[in-house]
Order: C-alpha cells, then structure tokens, then sequence
C-alpha cells in the first residue's frame, strides 16, 4: 500500500513528572523498513505503543494510513501485526495451537485459517515444529513463531520491537531475511533497534531516538555523511594532549577527539586522502611513535556519538 504508512503527530508522553517521548513527528511511507535506533530507555517502546494505540499519548496524536489509533484503536489494529518485546506466547500450547488461538481471537474464518497458519508456520521454516509445545522451542524459534502470528492476519504493516533480541547468529540472519521478504510483498516494517548492524542492513530509514527526543532522521548513509566522511583512529606513545590541537589544524579535519588513548578524527568530504602523511609528519615532529593509524567509514555508532555526545552502548 503506498501513501503514509504511520504518522506521529506531536506525540509526548509522561509517567508521572518524567517525560518519556518529548514531541515526536514523524511519517513513515508504505513499503519501507524504518527504525527507531536508540539505547536502551530510550523511549523506543513506549513511542510504538503509543502508534498502535497499546498506549495513550499525554499529548499528540498517531494515524495508521489515516485512521487515529487512540480514537480507533480497533481499526487501527485491524492494519497492523505486533511482535512484541517479550516472548508473549502461550508456552503450554504447541506453535500451531498458539497460532490457531490468534487467528480464533482476529476472527479469521474458519475457511482460511487452516490454509494460512500453514502458509505463515512455512514462512517462518516451523512448520515441521508445529505440534511441539511452544515452551520448548528456542529463544529464536519464539520470535519467528511472534513474526508468524504478527503475518496471520495479512497485515499491511508489521512493527517490531527488537526483533532479534536475546537470538543467535543464525536465528538473526534467518529473521533479517523474513524481514527484507516482507518489504519485497510491499509490506511496511516499523522496527525498534539497539544494534547498528541491524538498523544498517535493514532499515530505509532511521530515526535516532535519545531520551525521549526524536534527534535525527535519515537513510544510514545520508546519517553517515552528516558525519564526515571518513575517521581516523590513531594512537601514539606517549599519548600528548597538545597534539589534538596540531590535528584541528588540518583543514580536511571537522573535528578532532581525545579519547586517551586514542584520537579520533572526523574528516570532511575533500582531500581526505592527503592527510595521512600530514598527520604523520606532526607526529614525528613532536618525536612521537604511532602504535595504531587507521581509516574507516563513519558508522552508525559515531552518528549517535555525534547527535547524542553518547555511545549507543555504553
Ligand atoms: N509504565 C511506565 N511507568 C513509568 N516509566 C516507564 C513506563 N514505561 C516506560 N517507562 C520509562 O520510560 C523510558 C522509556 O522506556 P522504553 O521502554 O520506551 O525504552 P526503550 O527505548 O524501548 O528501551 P529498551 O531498548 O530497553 O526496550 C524508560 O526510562 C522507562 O523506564
């Protein structure tokens, strides 16, 4: 479907005297994977609970292609499937039992239901696994069974929160894959991350989220090339505070960090090629030995360093 998928509008939210949204706007187009990218207590999930309605905002409003999730929560829902945080599935019941519950539960006929828990149960490779208690299926298979009851009802858009928390490699690899197969159906995916790689290998778009505040929205790469266009770790012996100085001199540097006891180098877009032998040259000046000089694209990490002045994972 295309048109604005979600919509936030103004959205702030208190518990009691701590804001935990603070004025969120934001639209998400049909068809794309976009992710809230934030550390933990963020606000991340409160923000989904308030667009699929779970949750009333203190102020501002959510629409799901249009339809106020607060004022119509059901027809709201009606568009959406949820894979929520917690493993919110009944343990004592097989995956196809669990399924079947879901589906009784949206009212999907009698018809179709059969036919479709198959089709989701194959999406998610459980199928084979169906008759066995939920309770004993993996942590990964447990998400993959959310991810199917989330696809039951055919949904349009499908939010996640933290799809791949607490799986292994592989498990990951086979939800990431799930996910990109739904943008292919045309789906729209609302996903909530803390991991980089994650918000990097799927995602259209991001927003970054700190403590409430919506700080920046783009594509990965555009994010990254607000940066700088490149960073240069370097280490010397013994470490000279002075020499950050030197360094934000060099006019390809957009700024220089001491990170004792490394220095970090922001780069800007031109002649960012030349400046290693530059840097080499000051540091011998000041007879200083390089134990580490490397350069690397800016990732994702250092967008949030550079929005927040925090790592995503300290
Ligand atoms: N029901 C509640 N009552 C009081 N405070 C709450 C409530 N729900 C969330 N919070 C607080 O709001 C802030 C945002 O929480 P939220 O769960 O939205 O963060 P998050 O970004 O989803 O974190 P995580 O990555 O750990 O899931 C946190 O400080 C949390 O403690």
């Amino acid at each position: 479907m295309c048109g604005i998928a979600i919509k936030c509008i103004g959205i702030t939210k208190n518990f009691g005297n701590f804001k935990a949204l603070d004025n969120i706007n934001l639209e998400i187009q049909g068809g794309e994977i976009f992710g809230l990218l934030g550390p933990n207590g963020s606000g991340k999930t409160t923000l989904i609970n308030s667009i699929t309605g779970l949750s009333r905002p203190t102020q501002g409003n959510s629409y799901i292609y249009g339809i106020d999730s607060v004022a119509n929560t059901n027809k709201a829902r009606e568009l959406l499937g949820m894979v929520p945080q917690e493993t919110a599935i009944y343990m004592k019941l097989t995956g196809y039992e669990n399924l079947a519950f879901h589906a009784d539960y949206y009212n999907v006929s009698k018809k179709v239901k059969e036919q479709r828990i198959k089709e989701v149960l194959d999406i998610v490779q459980l199928y084979d696994r169906r008759n066995d208690r939920a309770g004993n299926y993996s942590g990964g298979m447990k998400r993959r069974l959310l991810l199917a009851r989330a696809m039951l009802t055919n949904p349009n858009i499908i939010i996640m929160d933290e799809p791949t928390l607490g799986v292994d490699v592989q498990a990951r690899n086979a939800i990431w894959n799930q996910i990109l197969e739904l943008k292919m159906q045309g789906k729209t995916i609302l996903l909530t991350t803390n991991v980089m790689e994650e918000a990097e290998y799927l995602c259209d778009r991001l927003a970054i989220i700190d403590r409430g505040k919506l700080i920046e929205m783009d594509t990965p790469s555009n994010l990254k090339e607000k940066v700088g266009e490149g960073i240069i770790e370097l280490e010397v012996s013994p470490h000279q505070k002075s020499l950050a100085e030197s360094f934000n001199c060099f006019k390809s540097v957009k700024k220089v960090e001491d990170k004792n006891p490394q220095y970090l180098l922001t780069l800007l877009n031109e002649e960012k090629e030349d400046i290693i032998p530059d840097i080499i040259s000051v540091v011998s000046e000041n007879n200083l030995k390089i134990l580490k000089i490397s350069m690397r694209e800016p990732s994702l990490n250092d967008v949030f360093l550079h929005f927040t002045g925090r790592k995503l994972r300290d």
